[in-house]
């Protein structure tokens, strides 16, 4: 079976970092193919601000004509919040073995993930440099070097940021829905 690299995330919105990281897996040799799983809602979250199937229709304009990357709509489906542990048990009945994608800010609460001691059984976890956090040397590591967070865009949205693609759309919905300004 094929090795894909699942790459979990809120995406509210997606911006360029998560552009860089998508192209950045691509040029791995041992990735087949790379899958962007959008969240209804992270577990560790209460709310988002734009709903999981307006982020789920930007990916997949986004990625449209990436031929390595699928966009999946199997956590927006379930409508609640999915732990890590049950999309990868759902994905391994197709791919395997799966290469987790986290950026490097995850990895201080990544202990705390649902039945992460099982998790860390199923998968190898690629782990995104961001902010010159340290990445213990256990875990693959991806250079990024893309300073930019959907929590300061939700705030003040910057169409430089996002990626050109469906970028008017994305900055539209968050002039629109900035809890700041309005
Ligand atoms: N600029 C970046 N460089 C490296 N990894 C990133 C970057 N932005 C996001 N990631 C990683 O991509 C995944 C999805 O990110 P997410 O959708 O939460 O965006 P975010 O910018 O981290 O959002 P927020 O600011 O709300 O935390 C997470 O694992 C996150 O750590
Ligand atoms: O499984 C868990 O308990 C768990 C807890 C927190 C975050 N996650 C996952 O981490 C990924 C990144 O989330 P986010 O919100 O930082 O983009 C996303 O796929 C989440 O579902 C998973």
């Amino acid at each position: 079976m094929n090795g894909i690299a699942l790459y979990g995330g809120s995406f509210d919105p997606p911006h360029l970092g998560h552009e860089a990281v998508v192209k950045a897996l691509e040029k791995l040799d041992f990735i087949k193919k790379v899958i962007i799983m959008p969240t209804f809602l992270n577990p560790f979250k209460e709310t988002f601000t734009a709903p999981a199937e307006l982020r789920l229709k930007w990916l997949k304009c986004i990625f449209a004509d990436d031929e390595k990357v699928q966009i999946s709509s199997f956590e927006v489906e379930k409508k609640r919040k999915v732990p890590a542990v049950e999309t990868v048990k759902a994905m391994l009945q197709k791919y395997d073995p799966i290469y987790f994608v986290i950026g490097a800010d995850n990895l201080a609460s990544l202990h705390k993930w649902y039945r992460y001691d099982e998790l860390k059984e199923l998968v190898t976890f690629i782990v995104a440099s961001r902010n010159d956090i340290e990445i213990p040397p256990n875990f693959l590591k991806l250079q990024i070097g893309v300073d930019i967070a959907s929590s300061d865009l939700r705030d003040n949205i910057d169409i430089s940021k996002l990626p050109k693609k469906c970028a008017q759309e994305i900055a539209h919905y968050y002039k629109e829905h900035n809890a700041k300004q309005n």
